[in-house]
């Protein structure tokens, strides 16, 4: 494939495969949720915010050229900020007890997903294990961040009365930060990636990527809309009762 035919393809994996297409965005951004559902979300949503700097200091790690890691490093820098700035995940914070959480029940990660956990896991471990190119190319989930970021915060916005445009704060930066690190990301794909083996590697990664994102919405979908059962030890919304106690004897 020539570049540009590669970009094309990478693009028809974010069309298909990206999570604006999962139900669970479909009901947050349409205003359908109620509080606890979009609790459970910022929620386990934190763990993967969390997550991106130490993927992105991963990914760092393991860039041989100064040149790539001075670029690079500006990912971290953007979420954990700086002596002047607030960085992201103190912004996702804010976002999440904004919708009323508990700022330390929040960053103990005590109440996620089992698979949220796992599907973030994963995604370090895909950054860490796979060559470099496919690993910078597990990031191009970016270039299509814009689009969804827009129409939820424009959904949100007009869809929950506990939400205000403070409280989404987060995804500002994100709307020049995104394009930016998309751009860059897929310019090194498309000049590094010539073999067609290189070439089904890195659209492999934004595949693997595009179903961690998923996963994530599976996990919550599951949880909080249908059929509603948080697995043991996870965030329980105020509207869910208390799980069943335990049985007096257990079985012999
Ligand atoms: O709101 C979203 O739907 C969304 C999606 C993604 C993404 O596509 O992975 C990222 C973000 N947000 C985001 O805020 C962010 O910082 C981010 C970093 C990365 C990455 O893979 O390095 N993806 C994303």
């Amino acid at each position: 494939m020539t570049p540009d035919a590669l970009e094309a393809r990478l693009r028809q994996v974010g069309e298909t495969r990206y999570h604006h297409l999962h139900p669970f965005h479909e009901l947050l951004h349409a205003g359908t949720l109620n509080r606890g559902q979009v609790q459970a979300w910022a929620l386990n949503r934190y763990y993967y915010q969390r997550g991106i700097p130490i993927k992105d200091a991963t990914i760092l790690s393991r860039m041989e050229d100064p040149a790539l890691r001075r670029v690079w490093r500006q990912r971290i820098i953007d979420h954990d900020g700086s002596d002047d700035r607030r960085g992201g995940i103190e912004k996702w914070l804010a976002l999440a007890t904004g919708v009323g959480l508990d700022a330390a029940y929040v960053t103990s990660c005590r109440g996620i997903l089992p698979a949220t956990r796992f599907a973030v896991d994963a995604y370090v471990q895909l950054v860490r294990e796979r060559p470099l190119l496919e690993a910078i190319a597990s990031s191009l989930t970016e270039l299509f961040s814009p689009g969804i970021i827009s129409t939820r915060v424009r959904g949100m916005l007009a869809g929950y009365d506990f939400v205000t445009a403070e409280t989404l704060a987060y995804f500002d930066a994100r709307l020049d930060q995104a394009p930016r690190d998309a751009e860059f990301a897929l310019d090194h794909v498309k000049r590094h990636a010539r073999t067609s083996e290189q070439q089904a590697a890195v659209i492999d990664a934004l595949e693997t990527k595009c179903a961690i994102l998923w996963t994530q919405l599976d996990a919550l979908y599951f949880a909080y809309v249908a059929p509603r059962l948080p697995p043991p030890g996870a965030f329980r919304p105020d509207d869910l009762a208390p799980p069943d106690p335990a049985p007096v004897a257990p079985p012999r």
